[in-house]
This record gives C-alpha cells, sequence and structure tokens, in this order.
C-alpha cells in the first residue's frame, strides 16, 4: 500500500473511532442529566442540590489514571476526562468561580486546571474579594494562592481565613514557569523597568541580577497587570506565565526564567460545602494557643500520638492581640477519621480556638 492509502485508512479508522467517542460522550453526558434529576427529586423542603462532588471527581480522575495503559501518559488522559466531567457538570449546573484577577493570571489557570474549561470564572481585584463573594454566595467557588515552593506562605490569604467563614474543599497545585515579555513596540536593548508581581520577581531574583542588574524592578498587583501595562510602553518589559502572554499577544524574550526548576504554588478551592472522605485526603486547620512556655509542643503532641503527618504549619499574628499568634496546620487525613477525630479533640482541650476549615480530597492532576 502506498503511504497515500495508508493515510487515508487510518483517518477512516480514526473517523470511525471519533463516532464512537462522540456517541460515548453523548451517553455519558445524558447520565449526567439523569444524576441531576436524581439529586433533585432526593432533596427535603427547603435543601439544596449539590451537584458538584469533588470527591466523586477525584476518585474518577484516579481511577481512569489505574486503568490508563498509554501512549497517552496518565496526565494528560486525566486532563481529558477533568474536561469531560467539567462539560457534564455545567449540564447539571454552570458553576460559577471567582478566581484573583485580572484575567490571564495564575489564579485562573488553577481555576481552569482544577474545574475545566466549562465553568464561568469571574476575576476578582484582591483576595479578600475572593472570598467575599464566596461569602455572600455570588459565586459557587473562589481559587486563592496559599504558598509557593519558593516563596513560602500567600500571607493575604491566610489573613482571609481569620475573617471569614469559609470551608477549603479543594486544592491545586500549578507548576510556574515565568517569561520576560515584550510587546510589538518595545526595544529590546533600552528596556529600563520590568513589571511583576512581588512574588514574581522575588522567584526570578537571581535570573535578573544576572541578566538585568541595573534596571528597574517595579512590583504591580498581578502578573498580568504588569503584561498589561507593557502593552503601552516601548521600554518595559512583564515578567509573567504563558495565559498573560497569549491574552495580551507579547512575545517571550526569554522563557523559564523562574530561579528554581520546580517552582509551584498551591491554591485552595474555597466554598460552603464539607467535602466527604475518599481515603485520600487533607485537613486544614486554624488553632491558637496560649501564649505560655511550651505552647508549640502542646499543639504538636496529639498529632504525634496519632501518627498524623503534618505537611505545614504557618504562623500568622492574631487579630485578638499584641504578640499572640494563630497556627495554620495542614496534615493528611479527613477530619472524620476517627485518629483524627481523636487528635483534634485533645487539641481541642490545650487551644484556646481551633476551627477545621475544611478536609478536602488530595490533588489529584
Ligand atoms: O456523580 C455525580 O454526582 C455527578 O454529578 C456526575 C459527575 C460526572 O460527570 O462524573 C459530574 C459532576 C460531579 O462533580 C461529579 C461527577
Amino acid at each position: 500500500m502506498s503511504d497515500a492509502d495508508q493515510l487515508k485508512a487510518l483517518r477512516v479508522r480514526i473517523d470511525s473511532l471519533d463516532e464512537r467517542i462522540l456517541d460515548l460522550i453523548s451517553e455519558r453526558a445524558r447520565c449526567a442529566q439523569e444524576v441531576a434529576r436524581v439529586k433533585t427529586a432526593a432533596l427535603a423542603e427547603g435543601e439544596s442540590a449539590v451537584f458538584y462532588r469533588p470527591e466523586r471527581e477525584a476518585w474518577v480522575l484516579k481511577h481512569i489514571m489505574e486503568l490508563n495503559r498509554g501512549p497517552l501518559d496518565n496526565e494528560e488522559m486525566a486532563r481529558l476526562f477533568r474536561e469531560i466531567m467539567s462539560s457534564c457538570l455545567a449540564l447539571e449546573q454552570p458553576l460559577r468561580v471567582a478566581y484573583l484577577g485580572p484575567e490571564g493570571t495564575f489564579s485562573q489557570a488553577a481555576a481552569l486546571k482544577h474545574f475545566g474549561h466549562a465553568v464561568i470564572s469571574t476575576p476578582m481585584a484582591a483576595i479578600d474579594e475572593v472570598f467575599r463573594e464566596v461569602v455572600a454566595g455570588a459565586v459557587n467557588f473562589g481559587v486563592v494562592p496559599v504558598e509557593n515552593s519558593t516563596e513560602g506562605a500567600v500571607n493575604h490569604t491566610l489573613d482571609s481565613f481569620l475573617e471569614h467563614d469559609i470551608v477549603i474543599c479543594g486544592e491545586v497545585e500549578l507548576r510556574i514557569h515565568h517569561h520576560l515579555l515584550v510587546g510589538e513596540t518595545t526595544k529590546t536593548d533600552r528596556i529600563t523597568r520590568i513589571y511583576s508581581h512581588a512574588q514574581s520577581l522575588a522567584q526570578c531574583r537571581k535570573w535578573l541580577d544576572a541578566h538585568y542588574p541595573n534596571v528597574e524592578r517595579v512590583a504591580v498587583s498581578s502578573n498580568a497587570d504588569a503584561a498589561k501595562r507593557v502593552k503601552s510602553e516601548w521600554n518595559s518589559a512583564a515578567i509573567a506565565g504563558d495565559m498573560a502572554a497569549q491574552l495580551y499577544g507579547l512575545t517571550k524574550l526569554a522563557e523559564k526564567i523562574e530561579d528554581r526548576p520546580d517552582n509551584s504554588t498551591r491554591f485552595l478551592i474555597i466554598g460552603s460545602q464539607e467535602v466527604p472522605p475518599t481515603g485520600d485526603d487533607k485537613t486544614s486547620i486554624i488553632v491558637s494557643m496560649r501564649n505560655k512556655p511550651g505552647a508549640l509542643h502542646e499543639l504538636l503532641v496529639p498529632f504525634h500520638a496519632n501518627g498524623i503527618d503534618l505537611t505545614r504549619i504557618e504562623t500568622r499574628p492574631s487579630r485578638s492581640g499584641k504578640w499572640t499568634y494563630v497556627f495554620f496546620i495542614d496534615f493528611l487525613g479527613h477530619h472524620q477519621d476517627p485518629l483524627i477525630k481523636d487528635a483534634l479533640e485533645k487539641l481541642g482541650q490545650e487551644a484556646v480556638a481551633l476551627k477545621v476549615l475544611g478536609s478536602y480530597p488530595k490533588a489529584v492532576l
């Protein structure tokens, strides 16, 4: 058979496979519509249906990854199923998700990675506004950055948890690649100013010291804002990611300029709905202890005694008194697990205040 004939035959096979995939996706979407009908029918008076089920979504994605035999790798396959589920859920209920804007930020990329592209995503001007939109019920969920592997905690987010009654229902981790971006009119040999968010400038500090030691670094409210500015300035550049580069039509003068190649940011999904256990969960709590010697030790004892794996501990000044602190703690497991329940009860007896912010499935993708 000639190459042209082989190609033709393969394309006929692909066409027929696509038709089967189309039928199967449509059948799956009809199933999701049925699920919505069942969920709505089972409601008691005054109850509202819970369409988005993060614990079920985590299970579906893991199941697909376990079954996958290639040639597409697990992440790629899960990404495709992520989008199919996102579209199926949109048939049940179009989700509204607020993120730290403007458009093109890493927070938006995190929101789309977690929920897929079938959600209605709305940019907010500040982290606190994302919290307020969720609390007010104007959106179903919010996506906020909480820690970066190079720069540490995002304090605005931690402080917002002290002010709002909110539930953490998920996490998503995003590999952060920064690029040096310029506009069409930029004179690349005459750059006098580089805009970016303070965290991103910090994440590229060594690269900037080596390549642009004498150029002014200007911190702005977001990377997307930085990208927007350079469009109209011939002597400036921005540090931002792929989404912002695409959105504002900028060119990459240098790619992946972050000092650490494993630079990633963890985001939290905030909402109002408690998530049932999946068997592979994380829990986040806030605790404040009495200001006395050994307080930190007392805090850690119940976790150690019950063999609970702490994944993060951060300290922030409390809002209630000078030199008093609250601890943000993440650990593996769900707050309904008996050993965790027991540890939290013991901790509650020692603490001034203890609040479970939420238990949620560990990030799958
Ligand atoms: O299983 C459910 O509860 C569904 O609503 C179906 C489905 C899916 O498409 O698989 C859709 C949305 C939920 O977030 C989880 C799963």
